[in-house]
């Protein structure tokens, strides 16, 4: 810690990180498990994004496994170039909508590889069990494309048949080398890909797409535990988002799915109280035609409206949620309207990293008088207002996945179901203390992540036991207990 105090600038912290972690892996996750709060920002969102912005300048060595359509036939000869075979998660991207920043390409590399360090360090999975990839299909970054310093292939994305045909090869490369037992997360691809990919490989791989079902999970479980200051129950509240993709329309489905369960309304009926507005405005059924798919079951009757701010007025929402990629787009007059209408506005700006969070923890404390309950993607530090320290959450799927893969590997389950994000959400939100409420927070602090993710994969492998999807028999009777003893530590012996 010492010498990475050394640095002021975060990229080089995140530099000497990366270097650390190639050449003393043990002593890497020693340091981020020991110092997680202040090392999760370097390895992670916001720093992660930069990284990935300058990827081709600042790139010493592979970290993962470059799969490009130049290695079209051959990628199951590419996967057995990996020098360890126990593979039990692959984190996979194609680059084309890393967090917030749009399409980096072959660049966005370092997702795959801060993900997965999470994996370990949050979540226990062994280092050489995972497997970082990048499928490199080229980018439509005009400026990558000129970069003499880009990394990936010089050429306009690959799309349709082209596409498809490769991804198809990896998918079946992947189950072949490493069988049906290997977790694929799905991250930071275009939502044109993303929502097929999920449904076309959901029901013969196991695969996860986290920003589509980690986000909603982890969002879920803030907004159970904001309900404690808030009063009332998911059916009791009117949620507004702004940004209707993978993370936007995941999360209402998912909250729609639980008001559902809660109150035995059909989840076309409880998809009423949630509204949505993209680059477009609001999402109507006059729209209907012309909306992708993932977005229909949320046009409902209503005139069009395109201000944010006129949507809050009119929709009255109680929770307001940002999903757009953009920042600043949560402005005083929409946080105003917020507060004018709720004693305690639910607000969540979910843009990643920091500089496209719809709105700063200072704006949204300051312009609700204090009153607003804030969470966001990325993380911002305590804020003083009117003589009150405010503790901003964190709503990150870095709270689930890692628990949620390692709930999967250690029942061995074959198939991802949605009752296991709703088992995850529950999980970490009855991880969230009394004493946690006392402070105002509603995510626990990631201090105690590997106790939290323990809960989490032992909620999520009893609804993989329940649902007849696990294959690791007979079920362990303490799945508390069997999920700690599953976790790698990166523990130094003493020799004294
Ligand atoms: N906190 C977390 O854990 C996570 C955060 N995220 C963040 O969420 C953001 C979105 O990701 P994702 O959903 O995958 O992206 P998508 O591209 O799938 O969706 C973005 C949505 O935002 C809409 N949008 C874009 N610009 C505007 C605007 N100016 N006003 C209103 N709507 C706008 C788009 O509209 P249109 O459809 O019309 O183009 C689209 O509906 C990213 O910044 C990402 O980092 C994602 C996953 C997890
Ligand atoms: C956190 C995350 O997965 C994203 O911003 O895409
Ligand atoms: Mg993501």
């Amino acid at each position: 810690m010492h010498n990475l105090w050394q640095y002021q600038v975060p990229l080089q912290k995140y530099m000497a990180m990366m270097d650390l972690q190639e050449t003393n892996e043990r002593l890497f996750y020693k340091l981020l498990i020991d110092n997680v709060e202040e090392l999760l920002p370097v390895v992670y969102t916001p720093t992660v994004g930069e990284a990935c912005q300058k990827y081709g300048s600042i790139f010493r060595r592979p970290q993962g496994l470059f799969i490009s359509l130049k290695e079209k036939g051959k990628i199951l000869e590419v996967l057995k170039n990996w020098p360890q075979r126990r593979i039990q998660v692959i984190v996979v991207t194609d680059g084309e909508r890393i967090l917030g920043l749009g399409d980096l390409g072959c660049q966005g590399m370092g997702i795959p590889v801060g993900k997965l360090s999470l994996y370990t360090a949050l979540g226990g999975v062994r280092p050489s069990a995972c497997l970082p990839i990048t499928i490199d299909v080229g980018t439509n970054n005009e400026k990558l494309l000129k970069d003499e310093f880009y990394i990936g292939l010089r050429r306009r994305r690959a799309t349709g048949e082209e596409y498809d045909e490769l991804l198809d090869e990896f998918m079946t490369a992947v189950k072949q080398n490493y069988g049906e037992k290997v977790l694929i997360q799905f991250e930071d691809f275009a939502n044109h890909n993303a929502f097929e990919l999920l449904a076309k490989y959901g029901t013969t791989h196991l695969v996860f797409n986290d920003d589509i079902q980690g986000t909603a999970s982890v969002v879920l479980a803030g907004l159970i535990a904001a309900l404690k200051f808030v009063g009332g129950t998911l059916a009791d509240h009117k949620f507004l988002f702004l940004g209707a993709g993978e993370a936007g329309t995941g999360i209402a489905e998912l909250i729609a799915r639980e008001m559902s369960k809660q109150t035995n309304v059909p989840v076309e009926e409880a998809r009423k109280n949630i509204w949505l507005v993209d680059s477009k405005g609001l999402i109507v059924n006059s729209r209907k035609d012309s909306l992708q798919h993932f977005k229909q079951p949320w046009a409902h009757e209503h005139n069009p409206i395109t201000e944010l701010v006129d949507a809050v007025k009119v929709i009255k929402p109680t929770v307001l949620i940002g999903t757009s990629g953009v920042g600043r787009t949560f402005t005083k007059d929409v946080i105003k309207a917020m507060a004018s209408l709720n004693e305690k506005p639910i607000i969540f700006a979910l843009s990643n990293p920091t500089s496209q969070s719809e709105c700063t923890a200072e704006e949204a404390y300051t312009w609700s008088q204090g009153r607003a309950i804030f969470a966001s993607g990325s993380p911002f530090g305590l804020v003083e207002y009117n003589r009150k320290t405010f503790v901003p959450g964190q709503a990150n799927n870095a709270y689930i996945f890692p628990g949620f893969g390692l709930g999967l590997i250690m029942s061995g389950a074959i198939r991802v179901h949605d009752e296991m994000l709703l088992a995850a959400s529950e999980a970490l939100a009855s991880q969230v203390t009394e004493e946690n409420f006392n402070r105002g927070l509603i995510y626990p602090p990631f201090t105690n992540i590997r106790k939290i993710s323990a809960h989490i994969a032992a909620n999520v492998a009893a609804k993989a036991y329940e649902l007849g999807l696990a294959t690791h028999l007979p079920q362990p009777r303490d799945l508390v207990k069997y999920a700690e003893s599953c976790m790698y530590s990166p523990t130094y012996r003493s020799y004294r």
